[in-house]
């Protein structure tokens, strides 16, 4: 089995990053660079990162209308992004172009209800249905907009994998016992979404913030 865990690489600082990246490599799967990387460090800074040798997950979360992101994913292609995220709720059509504006090596998942929400922030931006029943809704919705699979919570990850047999499933906002939850709202622990059926598991904080984030990563590793 490979190593699921893909370290969430939240940092502005290249530098930062690769010490990261270097000093956990042997016990992940993969390295998750997000907007704050993004935006700092850009095109040149996932080539860099890319050097370390693990597949690169490239989570910018794009929402707009299909036209704007499909342009941007092809703007993206030439990265060689192992994953890419766009949000689910940009609809049917953005994520069918999306896909197809794709590079056939590249896995395009939706990100379903973030994991920083509940019940009440779902509300307070007009979702009525609670996140299990959002994160359902927006599941079949990238299915039958032929992408990869979705970003969901571990609280959620049982019946979307149960509904979408050949999904590829991405579950962040893991925390092991006993570790600080920070903003994240809907938590499991990495064994836990392990055994609902997560793909891969995005861990950033429980190993970055950690006194010694190789030792965190192996035991986490070990858990599973
Ligand atoms: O798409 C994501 O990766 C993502 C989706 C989501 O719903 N929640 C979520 O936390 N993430 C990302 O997963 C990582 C979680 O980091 P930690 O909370 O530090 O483990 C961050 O890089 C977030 O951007």
């Amino acid at each position: 089995m490979s190593n699921p865990i893909y370290l969430a690489i939240d940092t502005p600082y290249l530098d930062n990053a690769q010490a990261l990246a270097n000093s956990a490599k042997n016990h992940i799967g993969g390295i998750k660079l997000g907007l704050e990387f993004f935006c700092a460090n850009g095109h040149h800074g996932v080539h860099e990162m890319g050097k370390i040798g693990l597949p690169i997950f490239l989570d910018l979360k794009l929402h707009d209308i299909p036209n704007t992101v499909a342009k941007a994913v092809q703007s993206l292609n030439m990265l060689s992004a192992a994953i890419l995220t766009v949000h689910a709720s940009g609809g049917r059509a953005m994520m069918e172009d999306a896909k197809a504006a794709a590079g056939s090596n590249i896995k395009v998942v939706g990100v379903t209800v973030l994991t920083s929400m509940d019940d009440h922030d779902l509300n307070r931006v007009g979702v009525e249905d609670n996140p299990h029943d959002q994160v359902r809704r927006l599941a079949d919705l990238a299915s039958e907009a032929g992408l990869d699979g979705i970003v969901c919570s571990g609280q959620e990850v049982k019946t979307a994998h149960q509904r979408w047999k050949d999904g590829f499933f991405v579950v962040p906002g893991l925390r092991p016992a006993g570790s600080a939850v920070g903003d994240q709202k809907r938590i499991v622990t990495p064994r836990q979404a392990r055994d609902d059926g997560a793909s891969i598991l995005v861990i950033g904080r429980p190993i970055s913030a950690a006194e010694n984030p190789d030792e965190a990563a192996r035991a986490i590793v070990g858990s599973l």
